[in-house]
């Protein structure tokens, strides 16, 4: 992971517009689903990303032959080679385990290194595998890898525990594949679910239901390559209305579908936002000091922990006291230390922040521990008076596009050091 870090001068208000790119969550699956089907599946807007590499390396150890074609992603899955993914691929990104599914409905066969955990949280999987063994599958965990083997996927009802994006997104890709149908009961109901529902259907899939609670799955005997552009990312798009907000800035923020971005809208308008919302566009208009606001994270349609950190970072110089309660990861604070280093007042008790908001943030020197506090700091250095030096931008390279540039555009101050 790249060690560079960013000098970053704020206190200017951002002008102008800047595009939001391919979604990373979405696109994910979607070079999983790939798998799926023997011949070359084109996939468009899939952003580069160090995320989206790591997963064209997976497939590639799979046998997929993968190339860009100007703007479009061609991967060719008709022979794969290998049914096992070592740590050292692994370990580089949790979603690789995206493929359990798609491989067990192609081979019948899998062997992944475990995940393991991450800085947010310990995020287990025993849903992913839950689901699989209701569909016939047999699982053993071994040595830090799952092992899954099938004679034949058969469709069930199965029930999450709780709404996990992974597994259901692993339960449609073997779903489809199976005997019979499937209903995912408590699924997880995020645009990134209703946009692989739509690339697996445009594959000859049978799946219906996503975005609402239970989806139901006809197995189908074989499926084809298709082509599909990925969905703008919501959480990208948030980030950007955020700068706008937090630098006064008057920004119009291109390529969004407004529906997803509802709960980030309606929380930053409760807030004082002045944000106006046209069909694939939101303009930002410079609003003054926000004002303090409690928050919660919730599954799809609440509000995502994707943007809890950088909301915190809004709030940590709004007028007041907000309490913000992070429910998903239980571990998805470790920008709090960070933001105090500009000046935050922040306390943590358990899964609750009390953020005391500070006149102003002041530029110090941070490091981002993963990708959304990373994303968190940037924006904590726009809005702050002073030189901000953000270490470890790796972390934020995994789910940003050209952020440099992209900011440039908006006359942000900032330079990439390189280690
Ligand atoms: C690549 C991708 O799309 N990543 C997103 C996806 O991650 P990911 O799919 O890993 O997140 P999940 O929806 O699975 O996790 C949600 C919650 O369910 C728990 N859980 C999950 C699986 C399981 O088998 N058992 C279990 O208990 C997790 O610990 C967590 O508390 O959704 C998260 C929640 O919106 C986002 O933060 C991530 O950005
Ligand atoms: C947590 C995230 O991603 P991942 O699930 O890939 O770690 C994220 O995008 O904020």
């Amino acid at each position: 992971m790249a060690m560079d870090r960013y000098v970053i001068t704020g206190g200017q208000p951002l002008e102008g517009s800047i595009r939001v790119s391919g979604a990373k969550n979405a696109s994910l699956p979607l070079l999983a689903a790939a798998l799926l089907a023997e011949g070359t599946s084109v996939l468009l807007d899939i952003p580069h990303l160090a995320d989206v590499r790591n997963m064209l390396d997976v497939l590639e150890h799979l046998g997929c032959r993968v190339n860009w074609q100007d703007e479009a992603l061609l991967i060719n899955a008709s022979s794969l080679r290998d049914w096992s993914v070592d740590e050292e691929l692994m370990r580089r990104m949790r979603a690789s385990n995206l493929i359990l599914g798609p491989v067990l409905a192609r081979h019948g066969r899998v062997k992944i290194a475990m995940p393991g955990g991450c800085a947010i949280g310990s995020r287990p999987m025993d849903q992913h595998l839950k689901g699989l063994a209701e569909l016939g599958v047999k699982v053993k965990e071994k040595h830090g890898y799952i092992e899954a083997w099938t004679e034949e996927l058969k469709g069930e009802h199965v029930y999450l525990d709780v709404p996990s994006v992974g597994a259901t997104e692993n339960l449609m890709m073997a779903a489809a594949l199976a005997r019979g149908t499937t209903l995912i009961h408590n699924a997880a109901r995020e645009p990134e679910i209703v946009d692989l529902q739509n690339f697996l259907n445009k594959m000859g899939a049978k799946v219906r239901g996503a975005g609402l609670d239970v989806l139901r799955i006809e197995g189908v005997e074989t499926l084809h390559p298709a082509e599909h552009a990925v969905i703008p990312d919501r959480i990208e798009a948030g980030t950007h209305i955020m700068a706008g907000v937090i630098t006064q800035g008057d920004i119009l923020v291109q390529n969004v579908i407004p529906e997803h971005l509802e709960p980030v809208v309606a929380k930053l308008r409760q807030a004082g936002a002045r944000l106006e919302v046209y069909d694939d566009a939101v303009r930002v208009r410079p609003c003054g000091r926000l004002k303090a606001i409690d928050l919660k994270t919730m599954p799809y349609p609440g509000f995502p922990t994707d943007m809890q950190p950088q909301f915190m970072a809004l709030l940590a110089s709004a007028e007041g006291t907000s309490v913000i309660t992070e429910t998903i990861f239980e571990n998805r604070f470790q920008h709090v230390d960070e933001l105090r280093r500009m000046g935050a007042r922040i306390r943590v008790e358990g899964r609750t922040a009390v953020v005391h908001g500070a006149e102003t943030l002041e530029g110090a020197f941070v490091e981002a521990t993963d990708l959304r506090a990373g994303a968190a700091l940037f924006l904590a250095a726009l809005g702050a008076g002073e030189a901000t030096v953000l270490e470890k931008v790796g972390h934020i390279d995994r789910g940003y596009e050209n952020l440099e540039e992209k900011y440039r555009g908006l006359g942000a101050r900032l330079r990439r050091v390189r280690a």
